[in-house]
């Protein structure tokens, strides 16, 4: 998916929210355990009861893979169920990969190609012949982690090298590397100060909001330093959506606190006109 079909969803659906589907059998209703594959048939009827809220979904793939083989299947029905449904939803595969430039070729192979996933998230720690193999493919698209939603981003991601925070470093280098045009960046929305300064360095660039919710993240703390004439955002919320019940009621109960989120998207956006 290009840039502007996402921004074209935006509009038409007045909603920048992503739905992450952090599914965890621990926390899923414990009826669905009976089923073939409890975490496709709990991601399907979350995905069906909220698709129109949303222009996004993010599987975080540890939680796949914690179930070895039978996890990365959930995941497979997962995205192919997206793709082949609700082919003009963006998705994210939260993998944060990035190794030396043949082994990052590879994972891009395996998300980008295998699995088609629209865009995947790296860590940039290992630098620019670690995300460039990403930026190789068209349409699709590269999160890099600027300034993450965690207390630890303070271990590094905000200490200064040579006079300048590490993560306003990764935001203006990689602005540099070929390809640049298809990268977001993950910023916590429980760092939106920071918001103003990131906007002086990536004016226009999408980025994956998460921390909303459950970490105590503010949306509108998020938009009003954050957003671009193109809004720019893509908001998640994880647990705060996916597991507002865990009876029969679970999936209507998501579709619930999506739409409060959409709402006050659509408040938000009706500002940019
Ligand atoms: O900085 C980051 C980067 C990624 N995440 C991921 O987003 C979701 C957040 O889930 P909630 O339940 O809405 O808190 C989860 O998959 C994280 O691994 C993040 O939180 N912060």
């Amino acid at each position: 998916m290009t840039t502007q079909e996402l921004v074209d969803q935006i509009r038409k659906k007045k909603s920048f929210l992503c739905i992450g589907l952090d599914t965890d059998l621990e926390k899923i209703p414990s009826f669905l355990l009976d089923e073939e594959d409890p975490i496709f048939s709990f991601n399907k009827a979350i995905i069906d009861a909220t698709h129109d809220l949303c222009v996004a979904y993010k599987p975080n793939i540890a939680f796949y893979e914690a179930y070895g083989v039978k996890g990365w299947s959930s995941l497979r029905k997962t995205i192919e169920y997206l793709n082949t449904n609700y082919p003009d939803i963006f998705t994210i595969a939260d993998a944060k990969r990035g190794d030396i430039g043949n082994t990052s070729t590879r994972y891009a192979k395996a998300f980008f190609e295998d699995l088609n996933f629209d865009s995947i998230t790296i860590a940039p720690y290992m630098g620019r012949d670690s995300v460039e193999p990403f930026l190789e493919f068209k349409d699709k698209h590269t999160i890099l982690l600027a300034l993450t939603s965690n207390e630890g981003a303070f271990d590094f991601q905000t200490k200064k090298i040579d006079g300048k925070e590490l993560y306003k470093e990764v935001l203006s280098v990689s602005t540099t590397y070929k390809g640049s045009e298809n990268l977001m960046y993950v910023v916590g929305a429980t760092k939106a100060k920071y918001l103003k300064e990131i906007r002086e360095i990536v004016p226009n660039s999408f980025l994956l909001v998460p921390g909303v919710g459950a970490q105590g993240g503010s949306l509108e703390d998020v938009c009003a330093c954050g957003m671009t004439k193109d809004i720019g955002l893509l908001i998640n919320s994880s647990r705060g959506i996916i597991y507002a019940s865990n009876l029969r009621d679970y999936a209507e109960a998501a579709k619930t606190k999506a739409k409060e989120l959409q709402i006050a998207m659509e408040k938000e956006l009706s500002r940019l006109n």
